[in-house]
């Protein structure tokens, strides 16, 4: 049990034990103080081993897991619960779901990134995976590691369903290391997100070509400008995208060797190929993933986007990453401004 809503208890469990997902059981467990937090994992020895040793050695070791969260690799134990928290990576989540009961609960998605397949936003592939479930986004600046050792964050939580299920999530979720902020602007907070690793890659390219730190800051900038662009083309607000799950969150993975995507970036730009940056990793970089769809979305929506068709060309390995970055300094002069629409 989990928060109250009213008179009821709010029973509460995270669906992925990655990184995240253990973080979010810690948090949730604080914020029930005393209260049962149901965490599935896909791997049933890791299951076992997060209740026998506290430690979920896998993706998580550093961390202590507090007694409140109890694993479970049998996702059907889930399915009776009032919320949800969906924190298996953004490729995954469809299937994942699919695999839950379909009936009137909070699903609040926590996954960053665009499904490869179809270019779906995560509400999207839960709109109709779930379609029960009243969706809600979950996301901001928050290293696992930081948020599961107690250090204070706070975060974007969109609510599909406006207030009303703000006031049943937010006493859930909530402590004080742990502070959420309202919003309703569910398609703001889902692209900040996704877009934010895409651009964290670009970053890590920047420092491992050694560009120099003015040059990282003019690509966050720029980069921000591109995350605005494509979520005002898609309904969000820029208001939602200055906040904490865009612009908060791009200068956490922009500028730390902490982001998987800062790092994969890095890697790139030091000369390795992306299949040798990845392979071998149990642990996600979702923006390997998105770029690609989403350089093709803003190619097929005529959205000028130079840094995700970048970071999309480097990840094929069509060109070295010097050539890449000379590429787009050699565009042509523009203005800072959109042109009032
Ligand atoms: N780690 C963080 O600091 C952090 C913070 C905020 C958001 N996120 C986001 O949370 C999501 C999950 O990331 P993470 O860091 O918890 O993952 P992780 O890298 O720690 O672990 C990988 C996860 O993928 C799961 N997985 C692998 N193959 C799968 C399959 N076929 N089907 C279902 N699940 C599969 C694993 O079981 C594991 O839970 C990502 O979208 C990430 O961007 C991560
Ligand atoms: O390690 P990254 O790059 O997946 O980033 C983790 C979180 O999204 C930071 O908020």
């Amino acid at each position: 049990m989990n928060g109250t809503s009213g008179a009821r208890p709010v029973r509460v469990g995270v669906v992925g034990a990655g990184a995240w997902g253990t973080a979010l059981a810690q948090a949730l467990a604080r914020a029930s103080k005393g209260g049962e937090v149901l965490l599935w994992a896909r791997e049933a020895a890791l299951a076992e081993r997060i209740n026998q040793t506290r430690v979920n050695d896998l993706y998580l070791p550093g961390a202590t897991i507090e007694p409140g969260v109890r694993a479970t690799s049998d996702l059907a134990q889930l399915g009776e619960l009032d919320a949800l928290l969906a924190v298996v990576p953004a490729q995954f989540l469809a299937s994942v779901i699919a695999d839950l009961p379909d009936r009137p609960r909070d699903l609040v998605l926590c996954a960053k990134g665009i499904e490869a397949t179809s270019g779906r936003l995560m509400a999207d592939v839960a709109r109709e995976a779930a379609p029960a479930s009243r969706l809600a986004v979950l996301s901001g600046p928050t290293f696992a590691h930081e948020v599961a050792a107690g250090l204070p964050t706070a975060v974007t939580l969109a609510c599909s369903g406006g207030r009303e299920q703000w006031d049943r999530l937010a006493p859930t979720i909530a402590s004080p290391a742990f502070r959420p902020y309202y919003s309703d602007d569910v398609i703001g907070a889902e692209i900040g997100g996704a877009i934010k690793n895409v651009l964290a890659i670009a970053c890590g390219v920047v420092e491992g070509l050694g560009l120099g730190q003015n040059a990282r800051a003019a690509l966050i900038a720029r980069g921000y400008a591109e995350m605005l662009r494509f979520g005002l083309a898609r309904g969000g607000r820029a208001e939602t995208l200055s906040g904490l799950c865009g612009l908060g969150d791009l200068v956490l993975t922009c500028s730390s060797t902490s982001s998987r995507n800062f790092s994969l970036g890095l890697a790139l730009g030091q000369g390795m190929s992306a299949a040798q940056a990845l392979s071998g990793k149990s642990s996600v970089a979702e923006g390997a993933a998105t770029a690609p769809i989403l350089a093709d979305l803003a190619r097929r929506e005529g959205l000028d986007m130079p840094i995700a068709q970048a970071v999309a060309r480097l990840l094929e390995g069509s060109a070295p990453a010097r050539d890449v970055v000379s590429d787009i300094l050699s565009r042509p002069l523009r203005a800072e401004q959109e042109p009032a629409a």
